[in-house]
């Protein structure tokens, strides 16, 4: 029976991210989930984007990009551009969910995981490299403004001794590690697929339950090529990933394959404009026959959307509260013929082989000295209001955190253009970004839509800079 008051949330702040999101929604789709589904995006996700997203999402919700800016800390995770994770943070904005399961947009669901309802807040799994902390790309949370505020009060505070969502949510809910073992979920509920965190043996011996894989670090499922003629992704390097990591890349791509990359053909030409400061462009030969490639291992990953309806986004802001529940954006029913359908029970046998050696031994700890200890320091969150549509921030936020902005982000400045290719051809699928600049036709027109970027090109100094060089 599906259940409207719960949902499954995912977090996507730019168009590349929203693919790992698409494959997400289309594997809980897949493995017929009972709740609602839910994606918050920012204002650079593009119009295109938004509108693929409403036919896998039952609520495609706006909210404000956030970021740390913490750069200190984030080059100590080495992941300059997860500063905008903080933007998860709103997920506990959701309040007309009486209890939710946030999963990471690079997370693919291979079984019925609606058993996680049962669990409470802060309900969430072992982080692989540090397993006393927990890894924040699943987790069982409760909507509700006040633990939204207190989690914003407490970064500002404290900081997060990662820069990013996971090391606040982990000093936050602090007694994660010993307080009830019921809030530890099993490791299957979020496993890692990086060989670099891989314990060889355990997984030949659990690695077939696995129910959520989460390609968690730097290289995403989107980064490889895929050949759909032979249903796998290019290895730079064949033969060196581990056999079970390439099943898994090949699981996403074949959702992505057989279930997102139709939903693009579907989409009437007008949200194919660009979005303020934002395109999506497809450069194709041609949509390889969604029936050629053979089906990766395990459960053929593609059926048709569940047939409810939209989320019915009644739920009033409890009493005495703020009003800063985010904007529905979009929602369009779910079309049943989104996607060819497919076998969807059980999770598949992901291949084990018994040849598995062991990882070599990891490398020594690096040495601390040199590197700026985080310590604790306050963070200062910069938030880009989720009205100020590609503009960056207001003067306003601007005077208040009394600083300028730094791009730690992968997302682009706002007077440029994000780009995602996808590059067609009968042996290979690649998505791609890029980042362009607007012309200058493009950056007269955002000047006049009032989008000024005061603390880059339109900055008091740099048209100085051009008078004098005008005046000389
Ligand atoms: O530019 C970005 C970056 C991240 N995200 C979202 O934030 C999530 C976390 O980022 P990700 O690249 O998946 O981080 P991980 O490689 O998984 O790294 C770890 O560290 C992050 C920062 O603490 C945590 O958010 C993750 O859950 C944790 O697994 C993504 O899945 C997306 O949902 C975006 O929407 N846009
Ligand atoms: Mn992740």
């Amino acid at each position: 029976m599906p259940v409207s008051d719960q949902a499954f949330v995912t977090l996507a702040t730019n168009d590349t991210y929203c693919q790992g999101a698409l494959v997400l929604g289309q594997s809980l789709r897949n493995q017929r989930a009972t709740r609602q589904l839910v994606v918050l995006i920012t204002p650079q996700v593009s119009r295109l984007l938004r509108a693929i997203l409403s036919r896998v999402f039952d609520e495609v919700v706006e909210v404000n990009l956030m970021d740390s800016a913490d750069h200190v800390h984030l080059a100590f995770l080495k992941r300059p551009e997860l500063g905008v994770t903080l933007t998860k943070l709103h997920c506990w904005t959701l309040t007309r969910y009486s209890k939710c399961v946030f999963l990471d947009a690079d997370t693919l669901v291979l079984c019925n995981i609606d058993e996680l309802f049962d669990r409470s807040e802060f309900s969430a799994a072992p982080d692989p490299g540090w397993p006393d902390c927990f890894n924040s790309g699943v987790f069982v949370f409760r909507p509700s403004l006040r633990t939204h505020r207190l989690l914003l009060q407490h970064a500002a505070d404290h900081g997060s001794y990662d820069g990013a969502d996971q090391g606040l949510l982990n000093s936050f809910f602090s007694s994660w590690p010993t307080a009830d073992i019921q809030k530890h979920l099993p490791f299957v509920y979020n496993l890692s697929s990086s060989p670099a965190y891989t314990y060889s043996p355990a997984f030949r011996q659990f690695g077939s339950r696995a129910k959520v894989v989460h390609f968690l670090g730097p290289q995403k499922p989107w980064s490889y090529k895929y050949n759909p003629q032979t249903g796998s992704v290019w290895e730079e390097d064949p033969g060196t990933a581990p056999q079970h990591q390439l099943s898994f890349l090949n699981l996403w791509w074949n959702i992505y394959h057989h279930s997102v990359l139709p939903l693009y053909e579907r989409i009437p030409d007008e949200p194919r404009q660009a979005s303020p400061g934002h395109t999506n462009s497809l450069s194709r030969v041609e949509v390889p026959c969604a029936n050629s490639a053979p089906c990766a291992e395990g459960p053929c990953a593609n059926s048709a959307p569940c047939s409810e309806g939209p989320c019915a986004n009644s739920a009033a802001t409890a009493p005495g509260e703020p009003s800063e529940t985010p904007t529905v954006v979009n929602e369009t029913p779910l079309s049943s013929e989104a996607a060819p359908s497919g076998d969807t029970t059980g999770c598949p046998e992901i291949e084990t082989p018994a040849g598995l050696t062991p990882e070599p031994n990891p490398p020594p700890l690096p040495p601390l000295a040199g590197v700026a200890e985080p310590g604790i320091a306050s963070l200062q969150i910069i938030e880009t209001p989720a009205d100020e549509t590609g503009a960056g921030r207001s003067e306003e936020s601007r005077q208040r955190n009394q600083e300028p902005p730094v791009n730690v982000t992968r997302d682009p400045r706002p007077e440029d253009v994000l780009e995602v290719d996808l590059a067609m051809s009968v042996s290979e699928i690649s998505i791609s970004e890029k980042v362009r600049a607007l012309s200058p036709e493009e950056q007269r027109r955002k000047w006049e839509e009032g989008h000024i970027d005061y603390m880059g090109k339109d900055a008091f100094a740099r048209i100085q800079e051009k008078l004098d060089r005008f005046l000389q």
